[in-house]
């Protein structure tokens, strides 16, 4: 089995690269995969770069090009519900873009025709992440990401995305990792770790603790893999 390990920043995956130590670099399309055999597991990390378009990018060579026939991704997001503190993890169980908008013609914000707002992860990779939380004593959260091209540090835009999508956390690739697995018909998983808070002082808080909640998902998703 061939399971691609995604995120977006180099922050987000070098602790899964530490984890596995030897692989082949292969530069392809403007970005630079990293094979692995892992456990008799065919492993495939990458990161996008930031943004929906990079991560589609990635999310869709994963898939086509290495043969990913499931697809993890490990990183960090900016909470929205009160609940999620710096380095809490939440599992995606569906994800919507929050800034795909033509609402002018009557349609909900996240939606265009022929698609949907939500595209739903996979639920034998998250019971499979129910297992983890159990036996790592970590309570992980469920809920709902949004995904948009905008690092969100305005309490008024985090809160509206909330209400808008009833959304838990925000980030700025899963969704769209979300549609490629989903077309592509490939289960996928998206994990984070809490960041910031997605207000004003969300910058700071991303810059003090990117390292350490990026190494907060990558363990635990590395623990997902040993079992699967
Ligand atoms: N509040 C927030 N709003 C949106 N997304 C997030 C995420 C999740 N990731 C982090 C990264 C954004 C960092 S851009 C700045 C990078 O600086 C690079 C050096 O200048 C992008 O890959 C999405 C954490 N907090 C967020």
């Amino acid at each position: 089995m061939t399971l691609a390990i995604m995120g977006a920043m180099s922050e987000e995956i070098a602790p899964i690269l530490e984890r596995v130590g030897e692989y082949k670099t292969t530069a392809y399309a403007g970005n630079t995969y990293y094979e692995a055999s892992y456990k008799g597991i065919n492993l495939v990390i990458a990161y996008s770069k930031i943004g929906k378009v990079f991560s589609t990018l990635t999310a869709t060579t994963m898939c086509e090009h290495f043969g990913a026939q499931k697809l993890l991704f490990s990183g960090v997001a900016g909470a929205i519900s009160p609940k999620l503190k710096v380095g809490d993890l939440i599992v995606a169980t569906k994800l919507a873009q929050h800034d795909l908008d033509i609402t002018a013609f009557g349609h909900p914000f996240g939606y265009v025709p022929e698609g949907s707002v939500y595209v739903e992860a996979d639920k034998e990779l998250i019971a499979l992440s129910k297992e983890v939380a159990v036996e790592m004593g970590k309570s992980v959260q469920e809920g709902i990401i949004a995904t948009g091209d905008q690092f969100v540090a305005d309490e008024k835009r985090k809160n509206w995305i909330g209400e808008t999508f009833k959304a838990d956390a925000l980030e700025m690739e899963g969704a769209s990792v979300a549609v490629v697995c989903d077309a592509l018909d490939v289960p996928f998983f998206i994990l984070r770790a809490i960041s910031d808070a997605a207000d004003m002082d969300a910058s700071f808080s991303f810059d003090e603790f990117l390292e350490t909640s990026a190494v907060e998902s990558a363990e635990f998703v590395m623990k997902m893999v040993d079992k699967l």
